[in-house]
């Protein structure tokens, strides 16, 4: 026979202005090395004033040229990916693979039922086979609420599917649809359907609401399904058996739509839970999945999403295809990663939540090098390679499809069968969290996972598409998103010390540049030291007079005037690029510096006094839920602060010690009547302090200004105040 004319189904291609850009770096880096010349050369002789914070300055300078260098691999060499997804159609007809999707949730009090069912609707109604289409949710809180919302979104599936396909309908997440103002337009062109079917969702989110509020379900629903007696035996959300239910069996030839279409397969699953074993968070609860969904449905494609990321385009599992089907390039690829967008950002974006330079400039930068890492949501995995097969020349993407529809076991048998995979002894003495599945033991269970199939081989891509394919919440409270960021950057710190570590195990198993991108992240905890150093002593030494950096009439003011201009015109530029506003890129430099010195401090001791065995790294789920006292403050984009946690604490002793220099210098240069004899001999450390200030105005404001309950708490105003004042007066009397 003769082979058929080759079609790609994805093409690559690089960005235009690399050159430039190199050009560009390359200028930095000397003016880098010409700081570093000037703090080796100028050092103070022994005895002499500043010597040792002059060594700090340049342990941090070199600290941070250094990890500028390493950034730089995620810049150097972006790609953009485009896909054909018609030509995929065209091109196997019927024959695609099946697709398997896992939906995580852990709590239903942060992560409510409607917006759990929400998601498995969006991805219940994609535009592909159901007979091909499997959606599996999995639930460690165990809740028969999430259980019941799960059931009622079934039910509701079998109105809603038809009707997105009938009118087109986009997004399929019925929340989404309903307040999107677009769709709404189209709402009122299909009358009749439309306005029953939000009927239908109206009521079944009531029932929803009123069995959440009750905190439990009414008996006439508990009757009516069998599901519900599997929590007879439940004591409590850590100690329980399986539970699992085959909520809708695509292979059963009654489970039909009410157009009689049949119907994708959806599955609930609670895995056992025993507080004698280690359930491994995240990573547990998807290890549990895939061998529960290889025994029901077992398609060779996964797409794993946290709870809250809807399919906002019915089509992403095309798109997502022609990654693994094109005939010449996709027998590397392990997986195909989508970006994160969240629908809950403001204007300004004051948490700089939404990162924005992350998935627009960075991952592209890191798909040039063999691929971004898998974030643990919109990211679409080849089965085996996720179960640790190793990459060889020859290892294809296969599937074979089954056209024997029908099941040779009852569904209860199947049931019972597959209960045991989930259960807590199952994986006693397995390559379960090694060598198989999502890795165990690191708070970044989806990156280390990532890491391991690049070293075995394999690459990753990026798909970045125009119409955003998911979208999730992002937290709305600044100690949520620090939480978030102690757990991402402890994470990433924990895998420099795994077996995978990028500096010693990935060499040579991973590109170079891969290798300095996931450095990046791993060194995200010990930046927060240096960062901290320059936060500190140069605004203490402005208030005793000693100068730190060179004088305004030196030649050696030029590569730290470069090096601050350009770093910060270019991040600029990157930014507004990116998609974002000029406050909101003044909002990521604050939040730039929070996360140093809070979240990533935190990760770092966290990790040492972990690896010295005093404590157990947890995995705190980010809330998707706020309240609407806080939720207003976050509408009109006020800083939340609310409790005094040790990161707040940290945060504002900060913010006040460089007041109390600023104000002290001011005073000084009052008195003596000379406002330019500081501009001329410490123009950067006054820069430096002045813009430490200008950044923490908010802080300020929420330690005296504000009188509302996202105020930062007055013990805690107190207690930074007096330490602040201790630090500063005395450094300068005693010193
Ligand atoms: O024991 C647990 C803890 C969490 N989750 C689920 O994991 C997902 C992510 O949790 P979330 O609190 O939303 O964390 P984020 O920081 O927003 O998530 C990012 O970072 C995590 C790793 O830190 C990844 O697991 C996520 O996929 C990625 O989106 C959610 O759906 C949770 O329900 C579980 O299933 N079991
Ligand atoms: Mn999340």
């Amino acid at each position: 026979m003769e082979r058929e004319q080759y079609i790609p189904l994805f093409e690559t291609k690089e960005a235009k202005a690399w050159l430039f850009y190199r050009l560009f770096s390359v200028t930095v880096f000397l003016a880098v090395c010409f700081i570093w010349v000037y703090r080796i050369t100028n050092l103070p002789k022994n005895g002499e004033d500043g010597r040792w914070v002059w060594i700090g300055l340049l342990a941090a300078e070199l600290w941070f040229g250094l990890y500028w260098l390493i950034t730089q691999a995620l810049r150097w060499n972006p790609v953009f990916r485009s896909t054909f997804k018609d030509r995929l159609s065209w091109r196997y007809k019927e024959e695609l693979p099946g697709v398997d999707i896992f939906v995580c949730t852990a709590n239903f009090k942060i992560e409510p039922p409607i917006m759990v069912v929400n998601t498995v609707l969006s991805v219940l109604a994609y535009d592909y086979s159901p007979e091909k289409l499997s959606v599996y949710l999995s639930d460690d809180g165990g809740s028969d609420l999430t259980f019941y919302a799960l059931l009622e979104g079934s039910e509701f599936a079998r109105h809603w599917i038809p009707y997105c396909k009938k009118f087109k309908v986009e997004p399929r997440s019925p929340a989404a649809y309903f307040t999107d103002s677009k769709s709404c337009m189209d709402l009122s062109h299909h009358s009749e359907a439309s306005l029953a079917i939000k009927k239908l969702y109206e009521e079944m989110k009531e029932r929803i609401a009123s069995a959440t509020k009750l905190g439990r379900i009414p008996e006439e629903q508990r009757s009516k399904h069998e599901g519900f007696s599997q929590w007879d035996s439940y004591s409590s959300r850590l100690d329980h058996d399986t539970i699992l239910q085959i909520l809708i069996d695509g292979k059963d030839p009654n489970a039909k739509d009410i157009d009689g279409c049949a119907l994708p397969t959806l599955v609930y699953l609670a895995r056992e839970k025993r507080p004698q074993h280690p359930h491994h968070f995240k990573a547990g609860a998807m290890n549990a999945l895939i061998r529960v969904s290889s025994k029901i449905s077992n398609g060779p494609i996964i797409l794993n999403l946290d709870c809250d990321m809807y399919s906002n385009n019915s089509l992403s599992v095309h798109d997502a295809l022609c990654f693994f089907l094109d005939e010449e390039k996709s027998h590397e690829v392990a997986f195909a990663q989508y970006p994160q967008h969240f629908e809950n950002i403001t204007k300004n974006d004051v948490y700089s939540n939404s990162l924005r330079v992350g998935f627009n400039v960075e991952f592209h930068g890191l798909d040039g090098f063999g691929g971004p890492p898998y974030c643990g949501t919109g990211c679409f995995q080849r089965r085996d390679v996720l179960c640790g097969r190793k990459f060889t020349k020859d290892s294809k993407f296969e599937w074979k499809n089954d056209d024997d529809h029908k099941r040779l076991r009852s569904i209860l048998e199947l049931e019972q069968e597959t209960k045991s995979l989930a259960s807590c002894t199952y994986e006693q003495n397995t390559q379960w969290g090694k060598e198989m599945g999502l890795r165990y033991g690191c708070l970044l269970e989806d990156v280390i996972t990532g890491l391991s199939i690049h070293c075995r081989g394999w690459k990753s891509v990026y798909i970045n598409p125009e119409r955003k394919a998911f979208i999730g919440l992002a937290p709305t409270t600044l100690s949520q998103t620090l939480v978030q960021h102690k757990r991402w950057a402890e994470g990433a710190f924990q895998i420099l010390f795994c077996n995978y570590s990028p500096l010693s195990y990935a060499r040579g198993k991973i590109s170079f540049g891969l290798q300095l991108g996931y450095c990046y992240y791993c060194f995200w905890c010990p930046s927060s030291i240096p960062v901290l150093c320059y936060c500190i002593f140069p605004s203490l030494y402005l208030l005793k007079g000693i100068s730190l950096f060179p004088q305004i009439s030196s030649p050696w003011i030029l590569p730290f005037a470069y090096v601050i201009a350009t770093r910060y015109i270019y991040s600029l530029a990157e930014f507004l690029w990116s998609g974002g506003t000029i406050l909101g890129w003044w909002c990521e430099q604050r939040m730039w510096l929070y996360k140093r010195t809070s979240s990533f401090f935190f990760g770092f001791i966290d990790t040492i006094l972990k690896m010295l065995g005093f404590t157990e790294s947890t995995f705190v789920v980010t809330a998707k839920f706020t309240d609407e006292d806080v939720l207003k403050r976050y509408e009109k984009e006020m800083m939340e602060f609310g409790d005094s946690s040790p990161m707040f604490a940290i945060l504002a002793t900060l913010a006040m010690l460089n007041l109390f220099c600023f104000i002290g210098v001011v005073n000084k240069v009052i008195m003596n009547g000379d406002v330019f004899s500081l501009y001329k001999t410490m123009p950067l450390q006054t820069l430096l302090c002045i813009a430490l200030v200008l950044i923490n105005l908010p802080l300020y404001q929420g330690l005296f200004l504000r009188n509302d309950n996202g105020k930062l708490p007055s013990s805690l105003a107190f207690k930074s105040f007096v330490v602040a004042l201790l630090a500063s007066s005395s450094f300068t009397l005693l010193y």
